[in-house]
């Protein structure tokens, strides 16, 4: 066997030889686990990933490459990736580089080799962590002091999102949406677009006044990485918003407007992160297999009182997955209606959003 070169050490003490590939640097991040079968582009390109590393339950990584046409953001953020078998010669005929050679452009440290299965029941029983990549050689102590002293950053949002407002425009133009970029995937925007939206993403930080001047027919709120609570800006727009236009949240957004309305969010042990988890949508008692990304969650019980209703459980764990107000034409969903990747179920959400704006237009 050839010697190891790199390894994990987890806050809690334990560590995992393996390889590295991607970035030959040290990072530190949160680590986390995801159970989807493919995507590994559109995760690693997910900003909602910004400085966690990502364990990939899936064992077999890199095999199809990356395609110019798949990323969900120009600029990955995500803190690293740990796989237990890694392919560097990837067959597909989209593929343009390997996963290897993006991570490195974007200075992503990788670790393959690694018994993700166990790793991952360690991040279920122990909960989402702290975590260091370092050199195979760096004794335990010294990686554990190092992983101790390293900042935990909570500006992820502004990080990620665009400095000036950009516009994606589509042939059939029926609507015009403004879209809150706290990290946006692309392929919200692209999903907009089949709808007929032209889109204006604007950064989170805009005012009220300032959406309300581009006369939009809806808001859309993003996605986004980190702790909701901690994207005030957005929280108070949303406040003064309420009512005045169709809104739409995914995620973050989803989070967002539920703290505008007075309700709570917490975080959960190990998050939701995969295709397959199960939705219910309390309206029509379908059971939808929704894509997931998100460490927090809204607080069920803090949602009496407030004016928003639950309209979707996660059968998992009994989470909130949507809520909404209708005298205010708004709602949102935990999950990720516009997958990538992932099952394609919940895709409705954007009709009604749709639909929403096409009432208010004929009001
Ligand atoms: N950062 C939030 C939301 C994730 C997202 O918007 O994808 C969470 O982890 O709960």
């Amino acid at each position: 066997m050839k010697p190891f070169t790199k390894k994990i050490v987890l806050e809690s003490g334990r560590e995992f030889y393996g390889y590295g590939f991607g970035a030959d640097r040290e990072a530190t991040g949160e680590i986390v686990f995801n159970t989807s079968m493919v995507g590994y582009q559109e995760i690693l390109s997910d900003p909602s990933y910004t400085d966690q590393m990502v364990v990939m339950t899936y064992p077999l990584i890199g095999n199809y490459g990356i395609t110019d046409e798949d990323y969900e953001t120009k600029y990955p953020t995500i803190g690293g990736m740990i796989v237990r078998e890694y392919n560097d010669l990837p067959s597909n005929f989209r593929y343009t580089k390997t996963l290897g050679e993006v991570c490195e452009e974007y200075g992503i440290p990788c670790v393959w080799g690694i018994d993700t299965r166990m790793l991952t029941r360690i991040i279920r029983d122990e909960g989402t962590q702290r975590v260091i990549v370092v050199d195979a050689s760096m004794p335990q102590e010294e990686a554990l002091r190092r992983l101790k002293e390293a900042p935990v950053r909570r500006d992820m949002v502004e990080r990620v999102s665009c400095r000036k407002r950009w516009f994606s425009r589509t042939a059939n133009h029926r609507f015009d949406v403004v879209a809150v970029d706290c990290g946006i995937k692309h392929n919200i925007i692209r999903k907009l677009n089949e709808k007929g939206c032209n889109v204006t993403v604007v950064p989170y930080d805009i005012t009220a006044e300032e959406v309300m001047a581009f006369r939009p027919d809806g808001l859309f709120l993003s996605n986004g990485p980190g702790d909701p609570t901690d994207v005030q800006p957005v929280i108070e727009m949303v406040r003064t918003l309420r009512g005045r236009l169709p809104i739409f949240g995914i995620c973050l957004g989803h989070q967002v407007i539920s703290l505008a309305y007075g309700a709570r969010t917490f975080k959960m042990k190990f998050g939701h992160r995969g295709g397959n988890h199960p939705v219910k949508n309390l309206e029509t008692g379908k059971v939808e297999i929704t894509s997931q990304n998100h460490s927090f969650a809204v607080d069920t019980e803090s949602l009496k009182g407030t004016g928003l209703t639950l309209t979707h459980l996660n059968l998992l764990d009994d989470t909130a997955e949507g809520v909404e107000c209708r005298a205010d034409r708004i709602f949102s969903v935990q999950y990720h209606p516009e997958s990538a990747p992932g099952p394609q179920d919940s895709t409705y959400l954007f009709d009604k959003f749709i639909k929403m704006m096409e009432e208010s237009q004929n009001a």
